[in-house]
């Protein structure tokens, strides 16, 4: 009799033995994720620029706290120093708010062009590479917030490690005005990606946007045309404007030499995706991690997708804004556009050194 009830009061002891240390083993795991997540690693997920916003509260604080530390990881043509100390309480370089994990720097390298061109897919194809952080949303810091100040800009950057180039995309930035000096005032070294694309073909694409938004949209050629009879263009409409790329692109050479830009082909970017990401990789200095090997195209989209996206192991294309069909536009409407746009293109051509065969 003795002899059992030792036996069961043993295994009830290596019951209760088990049931500890599993929750000692739950509690550590807990402890580590929490550790994690106070570091900024569940960040990874791009989220919206306003959600980002309201975490600028937060982030002022911590940085408060945080002694900023200046940033030794970028390589000497990635490491920035805003030229412009005028900003009132912005910083006098790219200082860092670091932590263990990473800290939040202005972007290297901007994608600041053109809306409708591809500059998503270029994004999403860059972010695989391991050496590429960038905001998921567009900013609009250059154009829309510039009054919130660099510190709210850079607040919004994802944590970047040694190495590592921070990015972000707004394709407005290229026919605003004021970006050019607002970019070089925060750091003379920025590169620049333009991605450009046929500017008629961009206009439709443009415009499509629009009406999938307000279905009681004017005709193309109602809007395109100031006299349709006369054959006017009328270019203060924006999806005409925006595609008169040499006139922008002055704009920005006052400020920056070519050598800081790197065009991107729209057509390119979809008839060969890794060669033009050859391309965008060898100008950001980076190594050539995304190959044909990433791409494959999707018969149903009419596009290339990818095979692994960031932050997933399952194929993904764009979503449904991203490559969808352009409606019928009359053939004399869109050869009284590219007439319109040829002398801009070749100017253009002229400028870059580069003949992107619209014409
Ligand atoms: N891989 C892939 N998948 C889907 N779409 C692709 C891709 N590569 C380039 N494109 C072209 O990108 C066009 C949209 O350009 P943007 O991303 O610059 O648009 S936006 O300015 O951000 O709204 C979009 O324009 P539309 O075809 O008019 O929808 C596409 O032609």
């Amino acid at each position: 009799m003795g002899c059992s009830k030792w036996r069961a009061a043993l295994n009830l002891g290596h019951l209760r033995g088990q049931s500890a240390r599993s929750v000692f083993l739950t509690m550590i795991m807990l402890l580590t994720y929490l550790f994690y997540c106070l570091n900024g690693f569940c960040e990874s997920l791009p989220r919206p620029v306003h959600d980002q916003q309201s975490r600028h509260v937060k982030a002022v604080s911590d940085r408060r706290a945080a002694s900023p530390t200046f940033s030794a990881s970028q390589t000497s043509t990635l490491q920035e120093e805003p030229s412009n100390a005028s900003f009132g309480d912005a910083p006098s370089n790219n200082m860092s708010i670091s932590n263990t994990f990473g800290s939040k720097k202005f972007p290297q390298a901007i994608i600041i062009g053109v809306k409708k061109g591809g500059t998503r897919a270029l994004l999403e194809f860059l972010r695989i590479h391991p050496d590429v952080r960038a905001v998921g949303a567009e900013p609009h810091f250059f154009d829309r917030f510039y009054e919130k100040g660099l510190d709210w800009y850079r607040n919004l950057m994802p944590r970047t490690l040694e190495g590592q180039i921070t990015m972000e995309k707004t394709p407005s930035y290229f026919i605003t005005k004021e970006a050019p000096r607002r970019v070089f005032s925060m750091s003379r070294h920025t590169k620049l990606i333009v991605v450009v694309r046929d500017p008629v073909t961009r206009a439709v694409s443009d415009y499509t946007q629009t009406l999938s938004k307000s279905p009681g949209l004017l005709s193309f050629q109602n809007l395109a045309f100031r006299n349709l009879t006369a054959g006017l263009i009328d270019t203060s409409w924006s999806a005409v404007r925006i595609g008169i790329y040499s006139k922008h692109l002055d704009n920005w050479l006052r400020f920056f030499p070519l050598s800081r830009f790197l065009f991107v082909s729209g057509e390119r970017l979809v008839t060969d995706p890794a060669g033009e990401m050859g391309r965008v990789q060898d100008f950001l200095g980076l190594k050539r991690v995304v190959t044909d090997k990433h791409f494959y195209f999707n018969q149903t989209k009419g596009f290339p997708c990818l095979k692994k996206p960031e932050g997933s192991s399952r194929p993904r294309c764009l979503g449904k804004s991203k490559g969808r069909p352009h409606p019928l536009i009359p053939p004399d409407v869109l050869l009284r556009l590219r007439n319109f746009y040829r002398p801009f293109n070749l100017k253009f051509y002229q400028i870059t050194g580069h003949n992107f065969g619209w014409d």
